[in-house]
């Protein structure tokens, strides 16, 4: 076949495709208004985490899984937005690590609010101002983001989704590398990129500053001062400078995890994660005993942190997360064994264990 044969192939594809996803848009509105009627929730991640599990089971073609996510992301980001005006709240500004974060869970068709911290997210999202909140839970190189911890303490938002995202920092400039004297960057990014720093500029002065999109637009109004940003190269594109470095983390597979929070927590999909909060007894024994509840029903607890209760010094709030489902009898069973031992336990919601 010539290419225009193969072209004309494409073109009659497409149209087949646009019919479809135009009744598959016919359908999806019929699901808005039902769920309209009967009080549900528009975004169901649980039923996208199972069509795209399908999907990618089904799939014996060329496109690799990471294509068909995309693909469906967008889909379903449009029905999304054909089903409610969904406002997404982030931590911005736009261009931030949390925005790609949250674009990559709710795709380019609904709305977004960047907002200037963790706690007017939960805020905005607790008045039902915004529909969901995305912010980030913690670093593969740099441990949790304790201020996210923290507000689930008082909070009545529950998780629903997980996020997870390969972090990768580059170097970006308006001034060649050779005159480069200071590095503005987030501490988070600073810190991902410590060994590279110290390696190709010991003597830069570092600037930390409230993000990287921030430090990229620093960088472009302090050009005479040989100011460079580390950051995402979507920040780099927003302020117009050039990537002089690509990928300049200390570790390669440097990732985070955000949450996505809501008012309801997400049905079980057969592969979750539960993440609790719980605060012992202040007596010997106690913390052994509460762990005890996990091990004594086979659960597997896949983190734990612990942050001052800020009620009274010394005294510990822990944040874990287990395999499977609050809904789970086990992970239920566990629970109950576990509330035996502590002086408060708080459910923060069950969310598929998605490894996209
Ligand atoms: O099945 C639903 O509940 C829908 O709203 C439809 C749909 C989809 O496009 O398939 C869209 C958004 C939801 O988050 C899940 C799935």
């Amino acid at each position: 076949m010539n290419l225009d044969d193969i072209r004309k192939h494409i073109d009659d594809i497409d149209g087949q495709l646009l019919d479809l996803l135009s009744s598959r848009a016919d359908l999806v509105h019929q699901v808005g208004e039902v769920k309209k009627r009967d009080g549900l929730q528009i975004y169901a991640p649980e039923r996208e985490e199972a069509l795209l599990r399908r999907l990618i089971e089904r799939n014996k073609g060329r496109l690799p899984e990471k294509s068909i996510r995309a693909i469906y992301r967008e889909i379903m980001s449009a029905a999304l937005a054909l089903e409610d005006d969904l406002k997404i709240a982030y931590l911005g500004p736009e261009g931030s690590w949390t925005h790609q974060a949250a674009i990559k869970k709710f795709g380019h068709s609904v709305d977004y609010t960047p907002l200037p911290n963790f706690s007017e997210v939960f805020d905005q999202v607790a008045r039902r101002r915004a529909d969901y909140g995305v912010v980030p839970i913690e670093n593969s190189t740099e441990g949790a983001v304790n201020h996210t911890l923290d507000l689930f303490v008082d909070s009545p938002l529950q998780i629903c989704a997980q996020i997870l995202l390969r972090i990768e920092n580059c170097l970006m400039a308006d001034v060649p590398r050779e005159q480069i004297k200071s590095l503005y960057s987030h501490p988070q990014a600073l810190a991902q990129c410590r060994g590279w720093i110290l390696k190709h500029f010991p003597k830069a002065d570092l600037v930390e500053v409230s993000s990287t999109t921030r430090a990229a637009q620093l960088a472009k109004e302090n050009v005479a001062d040989g100011a460079a940003a580390i950051g995402s190269p979507a920040a780099a594109e927003m302020y117009g400078l050039t990537v002089l470095e690509e990928s300049i983390q200390d570790r390669a597979t440097n990732t985070t995890r955000f949450l996505v929070i809501g008012e309801k927590t997400c049905p079980p999909t057969g592969k979750d994660r539960t993440s609790l909060l719980f605060a012992i007894h202040d007596r010997p024994g106690s913390l052994v005993r509460a762990l005890q509840a996990f091990d004594q029903f086979h659960i597997n607890m896949s983190k734990i942190e612990s942050r001052p209760s800020k009620r009274k010094d010394w005294e510990y709030i822990f944040y874990v997360d287990l395999s499977g489902h609050c809904e789970d009898p086990v992970v239920k069973g566990g629970i109950e064994e576990l509330e035996k031992h502590c002086s408060m336990v708080k459910l923060l919601g069950s969310y598929p264990d998605a490894g996209e």
